[in-house]
């Protein structure tokens, strides 16, 4: 063969072998987020790096930082700053629902993650014509699953407006903006009038709230007297022991990659539910056996990781993707190692889940004030 016939022959497979890595490789689970369109939220490209050292000194040390009410205060800041870094890399590795789930024998991710979604509308008995509030929606893959499943009409919330607009967007492709809205806004204090709501349901959101009783308190406040709702909870276990160095890492290490202000105990949920008013109807954590381990999902994909970052890193390079994001990926690299122990070890959960009631007679209590 021809020197410039080699040369030729090599380009060509050259090519096509970046293509088949970035287009064809590069989307772990969901096709529609290619690594290509990596951006990082509303963030602008010159500002990624800042961001994510602001956000590093900010969460290194969640407990000791949230600790302050002044500090407290800045959480939600940081949380959106924290969904403006992490959204697309988790939409391009993880799919549209940002939550964990059980492993189903011979079921695919997407169908154990859509079994984990419905359950939420079988627990609050959801139907067409409800009104259902989703708690911190993220881009709405939940919300899309338990609105074509129940029937019902569903209004997230999210703190981050860039979640929004995915969100909308991708309702708006499922035909189902009609039937799902999206609002920006903070659960802490959230825009909706008392008794405005059948039923809702936050899924691994809440750990957000330095404060439970905020969030749970405004739940509350725009349920309808008698209305459910069901939250899955990250929570630390009773395996936990806060004098072992190597569980309190391992609980250290998923709070910093995952912006959260100190995990709470699981004995605490219920008792913060009662505080608010709440009746407790059904507590469960959903990860303990029969269920399958929801980490192996995290662990399988070791090799699409260093995949990823050596895309990540080549894109970066190309100048494709903004500066910084492989440091929010090589953080999230990080985070994966902390929760994969936490699940193994089982001193933490991401899916406790509890079955709350606002009680009819909340109705005659709240008209007498
Ligand atoms: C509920 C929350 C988020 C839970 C999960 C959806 C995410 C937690 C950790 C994330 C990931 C870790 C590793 C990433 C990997 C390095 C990258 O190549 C592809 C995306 C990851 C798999 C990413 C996906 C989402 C998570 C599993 C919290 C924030 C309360
Ligand atoms: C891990 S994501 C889960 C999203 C969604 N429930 C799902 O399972 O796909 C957490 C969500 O909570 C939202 N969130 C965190 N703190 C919030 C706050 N103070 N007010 C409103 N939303 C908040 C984030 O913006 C994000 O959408």
């Amino acid at each position: 063969m021809e020197a410039a016939t080699m040369a030729w022959t090599a380009a060509v497979v050259g090519v096509g072998l970046v293509y088949w890595f970035v287009w064809v490789m590069g989307a772990a689970e969901v096709k529609g987020k290619r690594a290509v369109d990596l951006k990082m939220g509303s963030i602008t490209r010159d500002k990624v790096q800042d961001k994510y050292t602001q956000y590093w000194s900010f969460f290194r040390r969640p407990k000791e930082t949230a600790t302050t009410a002044a500090a407290a205060e800045k959480v939600p800041d940081f949380v959106d700053t924290f969904y403006n870094l992490v959204t697309d890399i988790y939409e391009w590795g993880w799919g549209q629902s940002f939550h964990f789930s059980p492993s189903l024998p011979g079921r695919s991710h997407r169908e154990a993650t859509r079994v984990h979604e419905e359950r939420v509308v079988d627990l609050l008995g959801a139907k067409p014509g409800h009104r259902l509030l989703d708690v911190g929606c993220g881009v709405g893959g939940p919300m899309r699953a338990i609105a074509g499943y129940s029937g019902s009409n569903v209004v997230g919330i999210t703190i981050n407006d860039y979640q929004v607009n995915r969100a909308r967007a991708h309702n708006r492709k499922a035909g189902l903006d009609s039937r799902c809205e999206v609002v920006c806004g903070n659960f802490l204090s959230m825009p909706f009038p008392d008794a405005s709501f059948d039923g809702a349901y936050s899924i691994e959101a809440t750990c957000h709230a330095p404060r439970l009783q905020d969030v749970y308190g405004e739940v509350f406040r725009v349920l309808k007297p008698g209305g459910l709702y069901v939250s899955y909870e990250w929570v630390t276990t009773s395996l936990y022991r806060a004098e072992d160095p190597d569980h309190v890492d391992c609980i250290q290490g998923i709070e910093r990659g995952d912006a959260l202000p100190g995990l709470r105990r699981q004995d605490e949920i219920a008792s913060i539910a009662k505080e608010v008013g709440f009746e407790v109807v059904k507590e469960q954590d959903l990860a303990l056996p029969p269920a399958l381990p929801w980490w192996t999902r995290l662990k399988m994909g070791r090799i699409a990781y260093w995949r990823n970052s050596l895309l990540v890193r080549v894109l970066t390079m190309l100048r494709i993707a903004p500066k910084g994001v492989c440091e929010v990926h090589e953080m999230l690299f990080e985070t994966a190692q902390h929760l994969t122990k936490g699940g193994e070890t089982g001193i933490f959960t991401p899916m406790h889940m509890v079955l709350l009631r606002k009680p009819p007679a909340a109705a005659a209590t709240e008209e007498a004030k």
